[in-house]
């Protein structure tokens, strides 16, 4: 039987950080667009990525996720509006996309984000991806994009293993965090997979930043109440485009 009150309980909860929100600006074709499932052709323009990012910027984010979708899928890049946006902010970045290799990595980092998230490169790169981890710490996240337990890579279109594998590889190389994304519920504003973030921090000890699927100030709350099993953060996209709710709002709901 516990012998921990609910006076005891509630004082533990409100010693827990709050849940950090990553307004996300996915750049493709120089454009601020959403995906759904992440597939190319699904997307929705919301125009100037910089303009995207300065309103998030203005209505109190604290971190912006900024993506170079070309750069993921392959199809060129965009990283003059990528250096453009970053140098704009005044919050802290995590920038991802297309950071496969020593250059595309000097590049990242040379824009001043404050970390960057390997996708591809962890499936395919073992290697370079131990080094870069020992190298530079927890300016490295791993972004580990699943479709049910099977990693995906290049713009989501290739298997590149299983999740568990790869988490206790990367843990055992000492990655600072991962971030989660269900590709079946990015950009769709069907709620996230509680069950999914809930079974890595079970395998994780490291932070976990969620991906996919927030449509309400419901979902931030029940994110929110993962906090103590390891979700540091979550990515919100299609949901503040779409304006299910508003940034001051959806801050204000995970302070509560
Ligand atoms: O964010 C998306 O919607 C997305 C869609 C399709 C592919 C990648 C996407 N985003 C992020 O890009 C990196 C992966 O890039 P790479 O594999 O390292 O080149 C990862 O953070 C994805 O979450």
């Amino acid at each position: 039987m516990s012998h921990v009150t609910p006076d005891v309980l509630s004082h533990v909860t409100a010693d827990l950080p709050k849940l950090e929100l990553l307004p996300a600006v996915d750049v493709r074709d120089g454009q601020a667009v959403r995906l759904v499932h992440g597939e190319s052709g699904t997307e929705t323009s919301y125009g100037s990525p910089l303009e995207a990012a300065l309103t998030w910027q203005s209505a109190g984010a604290e971190w912006l996720h900024l993506v170079d979708l070309d750069a993921a899928f392959g199809t060129g890049d965009n990283r003059d509006r990528i250096r453009e946006v970053v140098a704009a902010m005044d919050i802290r970045v995590e920038l991802s996309g297309g950071i496969r290799d020593d250059d595309t990595l000097a590049a990242a980092l040379a824009t001043g984000c404050t970390r960057v998230n390997l996708g591809t490169a962890a499936l395919e790169s073992p290697e370079w991806v131990a080094e870069v981890i020992a190298t530079y710490g927890d300016r490295i996240a791993v972004g580990l994009d699943v479709r049910g337990t099977t990693l995906r890579g290049r713009g989501w279109t290739r298997d590149g293993g299983d999740l568990y594998e790869t988490l206790a590889r990367l843990d055992a190389e000492g990655c600072a965090r991962y971030v989660v994304t269900d590709i079946n519920k990015d950009g769709t504003l069907q709620g996230p997979n509680l069950e999914l973030l809930r079974t890595v921090c079970a395998a994780t000890e490291r932070p976990v930043v969620a991906s996919g699927g927030v449509s309400s100030l419901d979902d931030l709350r029940a994110l929110s109440g993962l906090v103590g099993e390891g979700v540091e953060g979550a990515i919100v996209g299609k949901a503040l485009y779409a304006e299910a709710f508003t940034l001051q709002e959806a801050l204000a709901a995970v302070a509560e």
